[in-house]
């Protein structure tokens, strides 16, 4: 199947096959090529240009963009979206002045989620996380790293994870397991919290390997939940399986996480809303991606990431929707980039940047997908005939994707 765009308003996020991330000022730059062509063939990307240098190209379908912008479509490295029900009435009592902490410390939040869990069948947590999953893909996601974590014993953390193997093996999209059995201490192991980190390195993660659930590991690093050295534990058992490390980190506190995660070669630490210099002293000149969740800090209603001091100091930066039922109950990456061009000060091309190819690297994607590059998969959005791509963070809240196309078919 070949499919020709044409007449295409602006084709956006246009690099080379070598460029594996963009950092620092280079974030400012978005390439793209106005009123051109993108030739897609057999699932993938073969031929791009101006309009007027379109060569004679057999093809099946042609696709007009005429006002459109076409661009690759969002790659979400952080989610949390395979979850049974909600927490609405947390949402509720924040708004009546309790803090996230004192909720989790009253048994909601995390144990809140794992409870509703443990008591939900495979099929019917499968069903409900299928229905997310449609959504966010109607939005524009195109590659979703999906985390365990609400499971918190062994048996649920395999279902949690055998779900989203599931939704891997029946949706086109590339989908990325995490084992994040370290999210939250079970109630019973709150004053014995070493027996169930033994119980994550000796029991959950031998069978999270033996059946090949997940490839990365995380851990929710976090005054209040898994301390440095626990983490590090727990990241130095998975590794021996192969795992890479994507950690939950200075959400809340500065607890020297970040220094811990960039020595054990993370791939990304995740979070940030509290940054100071040491910490992006530590990121530099490594090869972990920083990764900022906008929608959670509106949410919750904590600082944002300091993206741009991450940029000054010549830093890459993605952004990912933290998907969840307590924090970020939202997938729409539309509104996490939006979010960030207005919360954050990023510009609308550091925002597209740090939301594609970016975020493709935060869950080891980003040779295959994330730009319009000749050989790379074809995942690609065209919008609603807009003004400019400008419009797209500014007329915020407005669903602005029209098509979106997964390894060269339309969904
Ligand atoms: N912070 C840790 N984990 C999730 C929230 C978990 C929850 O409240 O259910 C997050 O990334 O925000
Ligand atoms: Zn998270």
């Amino acid at each position: 199947m070949t499919t020709l765009f044409v007449n295409i308003k602006e084709l956006l996020q246009i690099r080379e096959p070598d460029e594996k991330w963009v950092a620092g000022a280079a974030m400012k730059v978005l390439p793209s090529i106005e009123n051109a062509y993108l030739l897609v063939s057999d699932g993938v990307i073969v031929d791009f240009g101006k309009m007027e240098e379109l060569p004679l190209v057999d093809f099946d379908v042609t696709e007009d963009c005429s006002d459109r912008i076409v661009l690759p479509t969002w790659y979400d490295s952080h989610t949390h979206l395979v979850y049974a029900g909600n927490r609405e009435q947390e949402f509720v009592d924040r708004i009546n002045g309790l803090s996230y902490e004192e909720i989790a410390n009253r048994g909601g939040g995390i144990l809140n989620s794992a409870k509703k869990l443990q008591e939900t069948p495979e099929e019917e947590l499968y069903e409900q996380s299928k229905h997310r999953l449609v959504e966010v893909m109607k939005m524009g996601t195109g590659g979703i790293e999906i985390k365990s974590g609400y499971g918190l014993t062994l048996e649920a953390e395999l279902k949690m994870l055998r779900v989203i193997k599931r939704l891997g093996e029946e949706f086109s999209l590339p989908i990325k397991a995490t084992f994040l059995g370290a999210h939250a201490f079970p109630a019973e192991y709150k004053e014995n919290q070493e027996a169930y980190i033994d119980i994550i390195i000796n029991d959950m993660l031998p069978k999270v390997a033996a059946e090949n659930l997940a490839e990365f590991i995380d851990a929710f690093c976090e005054t209040g939940y898994f301390s440095v050295d626990q983490t590090k534990r727990i990241i130095e058992a998975a590794q021996k399986y192969g795992m890479v490390p994507k950690i939950h980190v200075n959400q809340f506190t500065v607890i020297d996480g970040i220094q811990m995660a960039v020595e054990c070669n993370a791939l990304s630490v995740d979070h940030l809303e509290v940054l100071e210099d040491k910490d992006i002293e530590a990121l530099k000149e490594s090869e972990t991606m920083p990764v900022a969740l906008p929608s959670c800090s509106y949410f919750i209603s904590i600082p944002y990431t300091p993206a741009r001091k991450l940029m000054e100091a010549g830093l890459p930066v993605a952004l990912a929707s933290d998907y969840n039922p307590g924090t970020t109950p939202s997938g729409n990456m539309n509104f996490v980039v939006a979010t960030a061009c207005i919360k954050m000060k990023m510009t609308p091309e550091e925002a597209i940047n740090a939301a594609t190819l970016n975020g493709a690297y935060a869950m080891n994607l980003s040779k295959e997908y994330g730009s319009i590059t000749k050989g790379k998969k074809a995942n690609i959005m065209v919008t609603k005939p807009v003004p400019s791509y400008y419009y797209l963070p500014y007329s915020f809240g407005e669903q602005l994707i029209d098509k979106v196309m997964i390894h060269g078919e339309f969904i």
